[in-house]
């Protein structure tokens, strides 16, 4: 049976500004010039609200120290974190001891080619996910390499499941293994070397 790998902490009414912020970021692309919406309005009312939220932030250093506590999976990242709006963001399960996956469909905000998927967004949902495989799988470092191979264009506006698997450990050099399918053929896999080192967490 899948486990969800979610953090520990969660915080819903964060997550649901996250939310919205998605959606505007989503609604912008999408209308682009071509809305009859006053934009110099909204220019206006979008500003109003990030004066709000820097009013009552804390200072960086300690946020720092918030975004890293605990030992699990982080709420901040720019792939699956809930708290971060340009995260889709992916919410991984367990497949087995050693393989995740996620299921997410992406818009026109992570477009490169026409109605795909940019191919560095790509390259960033496998980085992290082969990542948090290493993570659930029980040893985790740093990307030192990673090798793409993009076999087809990854559509937008259909479900992707992103997957990865921590092949083998050896001494410090970690090997991890993932891709993106659609419709159930392969559109990107990689290959991950990673070295088993960690920077401090922010205490
Ligand atoms: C849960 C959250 C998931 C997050 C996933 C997100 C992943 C990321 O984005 S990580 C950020 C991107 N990556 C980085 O910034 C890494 C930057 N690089 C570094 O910090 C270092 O070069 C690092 C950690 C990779 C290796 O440094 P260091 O610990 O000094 O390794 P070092 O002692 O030189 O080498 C150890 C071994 O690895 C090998 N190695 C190191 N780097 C590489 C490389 N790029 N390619 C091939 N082999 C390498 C060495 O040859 C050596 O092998 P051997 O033991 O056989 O001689």
């Amino acid at each position: 049976m899948a486990i969800d790998l979610r953090s520990e902490f969660q915080a819903p009414a964060v997550d649901a500004a996250a939310d919205a912020a998605r959606r505007v970021i989503d609604a912008l692309v999408r209308s682009g010039g071509m809305t009859d919406a006053d934009m110099s309005a909204i220019a206006d009312r979008l500003n109003a609200v990030a004066d709000d939220l820097e009013a009552a932030a804390p200072p960086v250093a300690d946020r720092l120290v918030d975004m890293w506590r605990g030992d699990g999976i982080t709420r901040h990242d720019p792939v699956a974190g809930p708290e971060n709006p340009i995260a889709p963001p992916l919410e991984y399960s367990a497949v087995d001891s050693r393989t995740i996956e996620a299921v997410t469909t992406l818009g026109l905000p992570y477009q490169g080619p026409p109605s795909c998927v940019h191919g560095g967004v790509s390259a960033l949902l496998l980085d992290h996910t082969l990542g948090v495989a290493n993570g659930w799988a029980g040893v985790s470092g740093m990307t030192a390499e990673l090798t793409l191979r993009y076999h087809r264009t990854t559509p937008l506006f259909e479900p992707l499941t992103v997957t990865a698997r921590q092949v083998s450990v050896d001494g410090r050099k970690i090997r991890t293994t993932g891709e993106i399918t659609a419709g159930g053929g392969t559109c990107v896999s990689a290959e991950g070397l990673f070295i088993a080192k960690h920077p401090p967490r922010p205490r």
